[in-house]
């Protein structure tokens, strides 16, 4: 999914395999292939550490995307590059990424991942989505909202710790905690992919946050503004990690969330932030999917 074709030495192509429902891009797509895009014009010893994006413009899922690279920096420690990512000759995203070799340091601290029940302890977003299409009472518009959400087929792999919750079936605090992780074999030894996928699956789910304490409104209009990330530690994600998501602010039309990715050993991987607009419209009483 992050594959690009290189067309020059700065010039990168990416296309699309998953579009969500709202038919523009998802934003976790261009900002992995965006890093993808950086971290093939840095060396091998590079390390990505953090990245700050805009979204300026909807992405057209209808055709490619131009990846462009500027060096804007290389140094000892630290190098940074700006990526362009381009449809129809404007830009869709601005993103800095910035790279930094490995430099151990006695100052280590972090803070203590949640206590949650164990992913083999818990179900699948499919598996749960099957157990509430088996429940006698669900409403005509109920199933319709749930086989559509079955039918998106997306390539991370995740189990709600506290599905009611998840899926916004109650009101609650604007704090989701799930397992993640990308579906398929990705392997040890390439951190600098493992990193561009967790900012593809960082974007999913980051921005309804927001919504959770407000069951008598759904989306009209959801989109994320800018994304932020910093990678911490080693990990995996094609291996469970929990995705811890804080909305701590919510106000006109636009709301802020925090995500955490945490190894499951404990250790904390990533960090990212993110800015949204959220435009919403009452729930009608037949219509809460
Ligand atoms: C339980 C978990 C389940 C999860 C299930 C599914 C999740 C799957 C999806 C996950 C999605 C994750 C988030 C994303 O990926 S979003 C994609 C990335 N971000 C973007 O694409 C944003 C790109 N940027 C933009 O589109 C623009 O910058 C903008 C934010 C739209 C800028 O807005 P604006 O300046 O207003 O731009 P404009 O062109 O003028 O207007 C656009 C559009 O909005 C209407 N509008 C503007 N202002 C208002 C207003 N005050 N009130 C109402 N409507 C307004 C305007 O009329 C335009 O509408 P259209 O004409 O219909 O386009």
């Amino acid at each position: 999914m992050l594959d690009l074709k290189m067309l020059e030495v700065l010039e990168l192509r990416g296309t699309h395999h998953w579009v969500p429902s709202a038919q523009r891009l998802f934003g976790g797509q261009i900002i992995g292939q965006a890093l993808v895009a950086a971290a093939k014009s840095v060396s091998d010893n590079l390390y990505a550490h953090s990245l700050h994006c805009y979204f300026v413009r909807p992405g057209d899922p209808t055709v490619p995307v131009l990846y462009q690279v500027d060096r804007t920096r290389d140094g000892r420690s630290f190098t940074v590059r700006s990526v362009k990512a381009i449809q129809h000759g404007q830009p869709i995203l601005i993103c800095q990424a910035s790279f930094q070799v490995l430099q151990p340091s006695p100052l280590q601290h972090q803070f203590p991942m949640p206590v949650v029940p164990q992913p083999e302890d818990l179900l699948t977003v499919e598996e749960l989505i099957q157990r509430y299409l088996s429940q006698a009472d669900l409403t005509e518009s109920a199933k319709q909202g749930l086989n559509k959400l079955l039918a998106n087929e997306v390539p991370i792999e995740m189990k709600p710790v506290s599905p009611a919750h998840f899926y916004r079936f109650a009101s609650g605090e604007p704090r989701r905690l799930f397992w993640a992780r990308a579906r398929g074999y990705i392997g040890e030894g390439n951190m600098k992919l493992h990193c561009c996928v967790a900012a593809y699956v960082s974007d999913y789910a980051l921005l309804g946050t927001v919504l959770l304490p407000y069951s008598k409104y759904k989306a009209r209009f959801i989109a994320s503004l800018d994304h932020a990330m910093w990678f911490h530690s080693t990990f995996r994600s094609d291996e469970w990690m929990l995705y811890e998501c804080v909305s701590p602010w919510a106000a006109s039309s636009r709301g802020l969330v925090e995500g955490r990715l945490w190894r499951r050993d404990g250790v904390l991987a990533a960090s990212c932030s993110q800015e949204g607009v959220l435009r919403v419209k009452p729930v009608t009483e037949n219509s809460k999917l």
